[in-house]
């Protein structure tokens, strides 16, 4: 009899975790790779589950497959692993159990970059390993991809007859990654041809159990739940599951209650809890009917999102538009930042960015005095957000006090490593580069943590992008530009530009986008400071002309500084015929410097403005 006539009229019990079970052993390598080398201990392992009550084992292959096996430099020994597997797990059960072929799910939370024909190919040297070798069925688990898991169900079904049991994992009891309820996600899966759909990992008895109280019992598929032990705990650098088998006892009839035949475990469970589930429900009889908790689609509060500025996208658009960088200070005293910033708000800018510890050296958080610049002096701040310094979780709780402190301008970069910095032993996390920042937050302004939770309410960021002209190709960098577009970014900020021919240069490379350009500005201070920027900044390149008279100055620093200024005015009369959008950033906090430029931006700005309301109007 296939087990899928036996799950007709009695719950059977399936076998728990393998891959934690063998961490807890100390294997803290590729223990898929085990069946190869310690084949009888995975044996005794899968033969302790069916003494334990199972009535249905699974191979040891969730993660046998090229993608991941690559970790290890197995990507060649896909087909040696999952056969050895199917054997050892077919040696073990003789015909006291039936045999799933396992395969895993590949994307995970993050936006993965694996294409849908890898993760075909993937899918397909495993299935066709188990297939060869005779399994009793085909188990599909921890999917938190819905497209993944409909796609390799999709092939699975035009390969093969065999019982196919489809398991999603879930981040948020009721909802996955994607947004679709568990129920539509369970029902789709059924439509595809799956003959059992259900849950498994992530989630622990609890959870799990509240995500089934959504999910109707199939009219054509029989359902499976595969819970975890626990939350996971980190102590003495290993990962623990503490979940024991009395509680897992306690929810067995709970989970029968919800209507699941195939009951199981994932990460953290051992035999006992196993035994526990056995002891309670071993050949018993499943319910056919439950009251079903259906949940809604969260509804995301239509509120006008917390929005105070026009977003400058739309501005620069308009007008001309300057904006000025004033970074924090490296040191605590703020005096002349904030003198610097009031002489800023006085020369009449947008907005003023801040530096998120540029070139990796540490300053007061630009979130703090961007804070204090919006409340105290009523400016626009515009927070530079590094990858480099927040995981994902820090990010996203990052932006949301953003959100909360009404700061909605940022501008997504992934940041400079941090070993060019100040504590070159510190860590870069770059969980997600500039690009997935920017996804991220737009998903916020969709109401969507990254993960697609809801949050209830609707973000109103504006997300600008960097961008870098100063490189060997202005081509590839606009490339990087376009890509950027397509994850969201509202507009670009440009890295300092030093010259007529540059700002030519971009325009060109740049006119065709619609998406606005603040062009970068910044005036030099002396002969050293363009020497430096010159020979040591990568890319950038002062014309020689303008060293030499930066040279002749030498020895005057004032007068040198307000050569660098008069340079940089000539540059903005170019830019502001190209360009709508103006970025001055200030150097070592010599805000005169680019508060005299701002105002000078301003003035001839609106000189340009007058001249096109009168040819506007005299025409
Ligand atoms: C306006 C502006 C403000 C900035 N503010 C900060 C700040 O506050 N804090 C901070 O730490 N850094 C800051 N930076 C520096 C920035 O993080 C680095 O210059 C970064 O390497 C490029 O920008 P990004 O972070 O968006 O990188 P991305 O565009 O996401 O690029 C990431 C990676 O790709 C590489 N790359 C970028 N362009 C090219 C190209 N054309 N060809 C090949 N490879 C490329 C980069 O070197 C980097 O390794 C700023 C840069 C700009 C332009
Ligand atoms: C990471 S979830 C899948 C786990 C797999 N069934 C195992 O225990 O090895
Ligand atoms: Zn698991």
């Amino acid at each position: 009899m296939n087990f899928l006539d036996k799950l007709k009229n009695q719950i059977l019990i399936a076998d728990g975790a393998m891959g934690t079970l063998l961490y807890s052993f100390g294997v803290d390598t590729c223990s898929e790779e085990l069946n190869l080398s310690q084949a009888e201990q995975i044996q005794n392992i899968h033969r302790a589950y069916i003494d334990a009550g199972a009535d249905v084992i699974q191979t040891h292959t969730y993660a046998a497959n090229y993608l991941k096996l690559q970790r290890y430099g197995l990507e060649d020994s896909v087909k040696e692993i999952n056969s050895a597997a199917v054997r050892n797990a077919k040696k073990a059960a003789q015909s006291n159990a039936y045999v799933l072929g396992t395969i895993g799910g590949n994307r995970g939370i993050k936006t993965s970059s694996i294409t849908i024909e890898e993760l075909k190919r993937s899918f397909r040297e495993q299935l066709y390993c188990h297939l060869l070798e005779g399994v009793d069925g085909l188990l599909f688990e921890t999917f938190y991809d819905l497209e993944e898991l409909e796609t390799v169900l999709t092939i699975a079904r035009k390969e093969t007859n065999l019982p196919i049991i489809a398991q999603v994992s879930l981040q948020d009891p009721g909802f996955l990654q994607d947004r679709t309820p568990v129920n539509e996600a369970l029902k789709r899966l059924e439509g595809l041809g799956a003959d059992v759909v259900g849950l498994n990992c992530r989630l622990g008895p609890h959870h799990m159990l509240l995500a089934l109280e959504q999910v109707e019992i199939p009219k054509h598929a029989f359902l499976s739940a595969y819970p975890n032990a626990s939350l996971p705990t980190y102590t003495d650098g290993k990962f623990h599951y503490e979940g024991d088998a009395d509680y897992f006892q306690k929810s067995a009839q709970r989970f029968r209650d919800e209507g699941v035949r195939l009951l199981g475990g994932c990460c953290g469970t051992t035999p006992d809890h196993i035994r526990a589930y056995a002891s309670e429900l071993k050949n018993s009889i499943p319910v056919t009917e439950k009251v079903v908790k259906l949940k809604q689609k969260p509804i995301i509060v239509e509120s006008p999102p917390k929005r105070e500025y026009t977003p400058l996208q739309e501005i620069v658009k308009e007008r001309p538009s300057v904006i000025v960088e004033l970074d924090p200070p490296r040191k605590l005293d703020t005096t002349k930042f904030f003198e610097g910033a009031k002489a800023l708000k006085e020369a009449g800018i947008d907005s003023i960015t801040l530096a998120d510890n540029s070139l990796a050296t540490v300053r007061i958080s630009n979130e703090s005095l961007g804070y204090l610049l919006k409340s105290e002096l009523g400016m626009r701040p515009l927070i530079h957000l590094a990858c480099r310094d927040r995981n994902i979780i820090g990010l996203q709780s990052h932006l949301m006090g953003l959100h909360t402190l009404g700061m909605n301008d940022i501008l997504a970069i992934t940041g400079d490593p941090a070993r060019v910095g100040d504590f070159p032993g510190a860590s870069s996390v770059y969980d997600v580069s500039s690009f997935e920042l920017i996804q991220m937050i737009k998903q916020m302004n969709e109401g969507l943590s990254y993960s697609g939770k809801d949050l209830g309410q609707k973000t109103a960021f504006s997300v600008a992008g960097a961008f870098n002209p100063n490189v060997r190709s202005v081509e590839k960098a606009v490339k990087r530009l376009e890509k950027k577009i397509q994850f969201g970014a509202d507009y670009f900020i440009s890295q300092p530009v030093f010259s007529e021919e540059k700002l030519i240069e971009v325009y060109e490379n740049t006119k065709h986008l619609d998406t606005p350009i603040y062009i970068g500005l910044m005036p030099l201070t002396g002969s050293k400071n363009a020497e430096f920027l010159h020979n040591e900044v990568p890319g950038i390149k002062i014309a020689d002309s303008i060293r030499e008279r930066m040279a002749l100055l030498n020895d005057n620093p004032l007068q040198a500084a307000r050569e660098g200024v008069a340079i940089t005015k000539s540059l903005i009369d170019t830019a502001l015929d190209l360009f709508n959008g103006i970025y001055l950033i200030t150097p070592f906090l010599r805000y005169e410097l680019t508060a005299e430029l701002a105002a000078y931006a301003n003035q001839r700005a609106s000189e340009i403005r007058g001249a096109s309301y009168a040819e506007n109007t005299i025409f």
